[in-house]
This record gives C-alpha cells, structure tokens and sequence, in this order.
C-alpha cells in the first residue's frame, strides 16, 4: 500500500489519451505514447521494442518503476507519481560517432523545458545530468540497442525533501519551482527533444551547424571548471574542463596535455579562475 501523505490530488496521473492528442501528429518524430502505472524500467521496456521492430518516437512512461537504471549501474528510484520517469526510442540516421551527441541533446532539451516551464536555473553537468547549484534534479540514461538508441530521463518534480534518494539530490518541489506539475513538464521536455533532434538530425549530426553545441555549452556547469573525473577501470583525472568535441566527448586539460573523455563521473573541483 502506498503510505505516502500525498493523497491522488497532491499527485495526479499522467493521461495517455491528453498526451498523444498534444503530442502525436502526422509528420511529427512522436509516434506512440504509453503510460503505465508500473513497470520495472522504462528503458528496459523500449530496449525490448527496439529489439522487437518498434518504430522511431515510441514513448514509455511509468508512473512508476521497481528497478530503474540509472547510469554506470546505478539505480533510479522515486515515490509514485513524484517525478518523471519516461523514456524515448531513436533510430537515428547520422553517423555513430557524431550520435554521441544524442545523451547532450536530451540533457539539453530537459535543461530548457525545466528553466521555461518550471522557471529553475537549471545547468548540466557533463554528460547530462541536470543540476540546481550543485544539486542533482534529473539523469539521463542513454543505451543502444542495435542500430537504435533508448534515451531515459528521470526528473523529480514533487519529492519533499525526506523523500529524495541521496542528499545531493533535489527536485522542483524542494526548488520552490513555479510549477511542479507533471503534465506540462513532460510535454516541454518531448517537445524540446523533438526540436533539438528534428535540427541535428537535419544537420547530420553537426552538432556547431545546428546550434547545439552553442546551446549546450551555454548551460554548461562543467566547461570552464576545475574537475575530477572517475573514469572507467578506476582511474582518476584531474584538470580543466575545456570543451566538448564534435562527438560529445569531455576535453580535460591536465598537466600540459588534453584528455578526450568518452565516458565517466564528473565532480567539480572549484569554479576556474582564469
Ligand atoms: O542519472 C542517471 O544515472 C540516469 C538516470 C536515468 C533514470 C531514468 S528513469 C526513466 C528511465 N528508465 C530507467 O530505467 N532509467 C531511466
């Protein structure tokens, strides 16, 4: 039994039907849009019909899920209905090394949704979680599939402080966002994604001919800043974050040289004082 204070007001459903009527249109990148009161994983879910032949714009939201995935086999956890947990299905025709830009671009799409919706002065750390201050508000986890790609998101919208996973964490509720609404979040972020995919995807995956980069370099809480990294196999680097390349890889510039980080966990050290 659900034993939250929260009563179904405080935390209303997402509607399948007012979804797909707002966001489903001939010639528009969402082609089904499913909400599900439970599951154990979006991602997993979407992984299976990508596997299966599911079609480009396939959407999954849970109100709910029992194991969800969060990057570099982390968990993502959150009360019913407190956030939201969705993801989306891409086949993406540009080439695979200009795709790791994909992960960036939701990040991106998810920043701005929540800065213009929710009025949250959101940043992203590299790859693409989304932060307030320091705080984390929403991860993003990207994973192939064959020639297919499964992007999640996971953003807390109504948690109360005692119910977010990590301190670190923190979600609109606890920002005192104008508006910590499920709904219109979730159509901001599909319709942002939509945007942002519909340019790159145009400009076969030139991330500068489209924008992107401008635009994501613009929210950046990483580039510019003293940063530790925790790469894979345990290593540790430590440097100035000083770009993204054309692949969506991390430039650190340490002890005289510039590492291109394709995957890791970011802390910031310190702002960077030129
Ligand atoms: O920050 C991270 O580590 C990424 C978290 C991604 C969580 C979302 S919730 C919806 C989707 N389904 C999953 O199992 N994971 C992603």
């Amino acid at each position: 039994m659900d034993d939250s204070p929260f009563t179904d007001l405080d935390r209303p459903p997402l509607s399948q039907a007012a979804l797909t009527r707002a966001l489903v249109r001939p010639g528009g990148l969402w082609s089904d849009i499913a909400v599900v009161d439970r599951t154990g994983s979006t991602n997993a879910d979407l992984a299976q019909a990508a596997r299966d032949g599911a079609r480009e714009g396939a959407v999954v939201i849970a109100e709910a899920q029992s194991a969800g995935r969060g990057r570099l086999g982390r968990v993502w956890s959150a009360p019913p209905r407190s956030g939201l947990t969705f993801s989306v299905l891409l086949r993406p025709e540009v080439s695979p090394a200009k795709q790791g830009w994909l992960p960036l671009l939701v990040g991106l799409a998810a920043a701005s949704a929540v800065r213009r919706v929710a009025e949250i002065e959101a940043r992203l750390k590299w790859p693409n979680d989304l932060l307030v201050g320091e705080r984390k508000l929403a991860g993003i986890l990207a994973e192939r599939i064959d020639s297919a790609v499964v992007v999640g998101v996971g953003l807390n919208v109504s948690l109360r402080a005692d119910e977010l996973p990590v301190e670190t964490a923190t979600s609109l509720a606890v920002e005192n966002a104008v508006c910590a609404d499920r709904d219109p979040l979730v159509r901001a972020v599909l319709r942002e994604i939509e945007t942002h995919y519909r340019e790159w995807s145009q400009a076969d995956g030139d991330a500068d001919a489209c924008g992107l980069r401008a635009a994501y370099l613009g929210l950046s809480a990483t580039v510019g800043r003293e940063v530790r990294v925790e790469l894979p196999g345990e290593r540790v680097l430590t440097g100035l974050a000083t770009g993204v390349d054309g692949e969506g890889h991390l430039l650190v510039e340490s002890q005289g040289s510039v590492h291109t980080l394709g995957a890791g966990d970011v802390v910031h050290v310190r702002p960077h004082v030129p």
